[in-house]
Formats: structure tokens, sequence, C-alpha cells
């Protein structure tokens, strides 16, 4: 090798670990000194004089409105007669709020109920609390511990449907309310409890109403708080301890049907291809060809970086350095159903259905396809990445129901309202980290969107990843201690928006 190639090569390698360990440095320096978003507010304790326990009376209240079949089986089919004798119970169940000159109560849609909790300061924007009267129905009874309009209770468990989706905020945030009043308390800034009755089949008769008499009254909200991710435990990995995630954003929806119509005919003269076989091909390419990995551009890339400094070496070097490693942990997140959901687009196949006889090739298809779409992209952008990946003019495409992901509502130390949630959920949660994530289904924020900037979604309940088949399965629970946890929360998040330290300490240039 001529002596100038071998000086050139020398020169490059020096180059290069040059370069290295200045990567390395860099990974080094920001591991040890990326910030931690967390914050330590005073502890909620059983003995504080404003605890609210899970005593006799509230436990026997919660168990009763487990024990309303409120089901809603599809869009438009529900259970109106159960719906009125649970709005009849929770109007009896809660004397004080029925009884108080401050609270104005409507019936929206003819089974939700929109509730306005006057604040003494009318200069203060008010706030809205938000859960769904209805539940998904129950299958497979057999199979539960406890029958699941039940409300058992079983060691130290309430079952039944509707425990943590989502009666348990629904009923907390009314007790917390109760409790409010009834010791002669006034909030200063106004509220709203907003309870739709159709959440589990869109929502249509129900939050879209109540959006649309908000609307018609003017109201702006300072911040809208509906269920959504819950204090996650063991979810995140890396991470030991508890997270709560605060669903800052929801997913997008594009419901594709797919059709395709051929010449049909008798089973024993088949043509080389079908109805059927093109559609299957259809599908499956599409099955086949995943949307985009989007981790780095969204809410999921930040609730990394909100727990990092609690992640063990590997992990918290890896969150702490996205700008080195962001492809990696895309790949790592597009691994498991739970993260992949998070980081991109999703592609679910949800029906399909073709043929009538054994001996009768079916001259027309169909299938539908339900895609999440992640925050940063767009139906259309999701519609044009499918036509191209089928590109067969024989399949026929159209839209059965499209809506465009949420906008971002703002988090972290720049958004008064986040903090308070942040930190409201760290008195009540006190081991357990918060984080801003992006909500994968759908609630009915998708109406109050022009309400207000800043929409929430979580849920005030521990849950393991063993727990997560309970949402809308078999042997939904909650502990007595989850479901004393989410009164105290409401309570404490209504006290705390009262409270002008909090709020002050992280407000900027906006008044609320
Ligand atoms: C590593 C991170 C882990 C993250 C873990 C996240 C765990 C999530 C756990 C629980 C969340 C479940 C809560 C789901 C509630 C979603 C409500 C729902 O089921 N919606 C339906 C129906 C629906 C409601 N509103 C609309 C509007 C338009 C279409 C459908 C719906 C749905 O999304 O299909
Ligand atoms: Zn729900
Ligand atoms: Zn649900």
């Amino acid at each position: 090798m001529a002596r100038g190639t071998q000086r050139l090569i020398f020169v490059a390698l020096k180059v290069l670990a040059v370069a290295l360990a200045l990567v390395l440095m860099v990974v080094i320096i920001r591991t040890a000194t990326f910030p931690s978003y967390q914050t330590s507010p005073p502890e909620c304790k059983p003995t504080d004089p404003d605890f609210i326990p899970a005593d006799q009376d509230r436990l026997a209240r919660f168990t009763s409105a487990i024990r309303f079949r409120t089901v809603s089986y599809e869009r438009g089919v529900g259970t109106p007669q159960e719906l009125s004798r649970f709005i009849q119970f929770i109007r009896e169940s809660f004397p004080t709020i029925h009884g108080s000159p401050l609270v104005r109560r409507q019936v929206v849609g003819n089974y939700s109920l929109l509730y306005r909790v006057a604040g003494s300061d009318a200069s203060l924007q008010p706030y809205m609390l938000a859960s769904h009267l209805d539940v998904v129905p129950a299958t497979e009874e057999a199979n539960w511990e406890a029958p699941p309009f039940s409300g058992q209770l079983k060691d130290g468990y309430i079952y039944g449907r509707g425990t943590i989706d989502i009666k348990h905020t629904l009923m907390g945030c009314l007790e917390a309310v109760e409790f409010l009043l009834s010791r002669g308390r006034q909030p200063k800034r106004t509220l709203y409890l907003a309870f739709g009755h159709d959440e589990e089949t869109g929502g249509h008769f129900g939050a879209k109403v109540i959006a649309d008499v908000l609307t018609q009254q003017g109201e702006k909200m300072a911040f809208i708080l509906d269920e959504g991710t819950p204090v996650g435990d063991g979810l995140l990995p890396g991470v030991s301890k508890q997270v709560a995630l605060i669903s800052v954003a929801e997913k997008g929806g594009l419901q594709l049907r797919l059709e395709v119509d051929e010449e049909g005919g008798h089973a024993s003269i088949p043509r080389s291809e079908s109805a059927i076989g093109i559609l299957s091909k259809a599908i499956s390419k599409l099955e086949d060809s995943p949307h985009p990995n989007m981790f780095g551009t969204g809410p999921e890339t930040r609730m990394l970086e909100y727990v990092a400094t609690e992640m063990t070496l590997p992990y918290r070097m890896l969150t702490s350095n996205l700008w080195l490693f962001s492809p990696l942990v895309a790949w790592v997140y597009s691994r498991k159903p739970q993260t992949n959901a998070l980081a991109r687009t999703t592609t679910a196949l949800t029906r399909f259905n073709a043929g009538v006889k054994d001996n009768v090739i079916s001259p027309r298809a169909t299938a539908v396809i339900d895609h999440r779409i992640h925050p940063t992209s767009s139906v259309e952008e999701v519609m044009e990445f499918d036509l191209k990946v089928v590109n067969d003019p024989r399949v026929k495409f159209s839209v059965i129901n499209s809506r465009q992901p949420s906008p971002t509502s703002p988090y972290g130390k720049d958004s008064p309202t986040y903090m308070l949630l942040q930190e409201t959920i760290q008195q009540i949660f006190p081991d357990a980290l918060v984080a801003p994530t992006t909500m994968v289904g759908n609630t009915d924020t998708l109406y109050y969107w022009n309400l207000s900037s800043a929409i929430y979604r979580f849920n005030p309940c521990v849950m393991t990843s063993s727990d997560l088949p309970r949402f809308h399965g078999v042997n939904e629970r909650i502990s007595v201690k989850s479901y004393e946890r989410a009164m105290n929360f409401y309570y404490h998040l209504i006290v705390n928006m009262d409270e002008p330290l909090i709020l002050k300490r992280y407000r900027h240039e906006d008044d609320l």
C-alpha cells in the first residue's frame, strides 16, 4: 500500500476515533445531566382533615352504580330505561349537589348529564371534568369471578362492568363535589361535570350534544379532563416506578370499507381470480405494509424523556440521547402492540364478508379496515398510503368514518393546568412519576376540541399489564383503595384549582 494511502487511512481512523470519543462524551454528559420533570407535592394522607374515606355509604353508592346495566350496544342502540333509572339514582344519591343553589343540572340529549357548579369568582375561566354513564356489554359472564353487574366485593376488589371504565370517575367526581358542598364550601372557579350516555358507541347523542349546548352558551374551559390512560405499573420498560400517563393527544381514525365486485358463478368453473381472492390480496398487502414509524415526532417521545432520570442505566442512556438512538428506540417500540400503537398509524382488519353458499363463487367481497392515526399524520396521508399499497382499481375504497388526530394539548412546566394535574396526581399517587402520552383509543373529548385547547385524558387508577385486558373484558374490577384514591384525586383537583399558589408557580403570560 502506498505511503500516502496509509497516511490517509491513519488520519481517517484518527478522525473517526475522535468523533466517537466526542459522541461518547456527549452521551455520558447528557445521561448524567438529563433534566427531571417530576415534582413532589405534599402527599394526601388518610389522616388529613379533608380526606374522603371509602366508607360503607360511599362503597354502597358505588356498588349500586355498578348494578345499573347502562349498556351501549351500537350507535343509537343502548338501554334508555336503565339510563333513566341510573340518572334518578344519581339524583337521590347526592342530595347536597341536587339541592344546592350553586348547582345547575341539565339533562342533555335525553340521558346525558351536564352540571354547572358556580364558582364565587366569575372572572375565572371554568373547567370541566368529564366521564360517561354507559358501559360496554359484558361477555363470557360464566368466566367472571363475580357476576358483571353485581358490584360484588371480593378480596378487597369491587367487581363489575364499569368499575374501571368508567363509573369510578363518574361517581368519584360526584362524591368529591358532594363532599365539598356538604362542608359548606363554594369553589372559586366554576366547574362543569359532563357525563355522556353513549361514549362507548362514539358519543354521537351524548357528548356531541353536550358540546353543542356549551358552545351555544359561549363557554370556554381552562381545561377539560376526561377518561384516559392509567397509572401504569410495569408498563414502561426500564422504569420500576409507577408512571401516571396523561394523554395530551388522541389518535385520529379512518374506517374504510373495501369492496370488490367480480363475476360470480358455479364453483365448478372458477376463473383465475375471484372477488374473495382479489380482496384478500389487497387487505393482506395492507396488513403487511405498516404505516411509517413516527417515533420522535409525537408525545410518545416526550413520555420517555419525562421518566428518563428514573430509568435503569441502559434505558436512561438511550432515552437521554434520542438525538442519537431514536431509530433504535423506534424499532424497540414497534416490537410490542401497545408501544407500536403509540408510534405509528395502526391498521386493524376488523370485518371480512363474502359468500353465501359452499359451491357458489361470491360475486362480492367486502372488508373493513380500522386505522388509528398518529398525531403527526392525517386522514389524507393515510388514504394516499393505502391506495398506493393496494394499487388495484378493482378494489373500491369508501370512507365509513374519519376524524383527524386531536390537537396536542400543552404540557410541561409551560402549562399551568398540566402541572396542576401532575401535582394533584403526585399528591394521590406519591410514588408515581407523571408523563405525557397519546391516547390510542377515542373518547368523548373528540367533541370538546372547540371548548378548550387544554384537553387531558387520565384514569386515576393503577394498572399492571395483566389489568389491561379487564378493560371491556372479563373480570373488570377496582380495589377499594383505588376507588378511594379516585374520589380524593377529584377532590384535590377541585381544591387545587382554587389554590392560586400552584397555578401561579407555573403561570406565564397567559391568564387562565
Ligand atoms: C408503554 C405505554 C403503555 C401505554 C399503555 C396504555 C394503556 C391504555 C390502557 C387503557 C386505556 C384504555 C382506555 C380506552 C378508552 C377508549 C375508549 C374507547 O373504547 N373508545 C372506542 C369507541 C369510541 C369512543 N369515542 C369514539 C369516537 C369515534 C370513534 C369511536 C369512538 C374506540 O376508540 O373505538
Ligand atoms: Zn370509557
Ligand atoms: Zn370503554
